[in-house]
């Protein structure tokens, strides 16, 4: 009889996995972003990416990170994490994790703190330096919630989509 397959993703891969390919289907030109919320039994609840909202054209709102406020995509863009929050339709998030590829902002901080979301496991930290996630990482910590940073394996996949 064969052995089991050893060489199998683990959890953490596999979450982090869902939420940097999530990141692919974001179309803000500068930084993708993804998330990816999970149960305490390792269910996978939902998932996000940075958008615009539902009706918002992708192609007639701005993508730019300058200039007037109204033209670029600050105001418009909707962050990967409340994409997740909002795209689960189940019930309550209460108690579970949110796997991201960036750090959450001060906004998103404040609705996985509300949504009862209890640990973030992150992966980029290109904004540590900046007061939203200063502020956030306040807020998290006050609420209790887990911070986690992920540590990268060195394991490659590659596959035709
Ligand atoms: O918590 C966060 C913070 C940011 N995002 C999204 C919002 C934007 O689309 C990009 C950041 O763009 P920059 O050009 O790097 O400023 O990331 C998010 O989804 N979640
Ligand atoms: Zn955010």
């Amino acid at each position: 009889m064969s052995q089991k397959r050893t060489d199998y993703i683990s959890w953490d891969e596999y979450f982090m996995g869902v939420a940097k390919l999530s990141a692919f289907r974001s179309k803000d030109p500068n930084t993708q972003v993804g998330a990816c919320i999970v149960s305490q039994d390792n269910k996978i609840l939902s998932m996000g990416y940075n958008g615009l909202p539902i009706g918002c054209s992708d192609d007639e709102f701005p993508w730019c990170r300058e200039g007037d406020p109204l033209e670029n995509k600050y105001l418009y863009t909707t962050h990967s994490e409340l994409n997740a929050i909002l795209n689960y339709r189940g019930g309550s998030l209460d108690g579970s994790k949110i796997y991201v590829t960036l750090f959450p902002c001060n906004e998103c901080a404040k609705a996985i703190i509300q949504s009862g979301i209890k640990t973030v496991v992150y992966d980029c930290d290109k904004y540590a330096d900046t007061a939203s996630v200063i502020a956030s990482k306040r807020m998290l910590k006050a609420a209790g919630v887990e911070i986690v940073k992920y540590h990268e394996s060195q394991r490659e996949i590659t596959f035709k989509l």
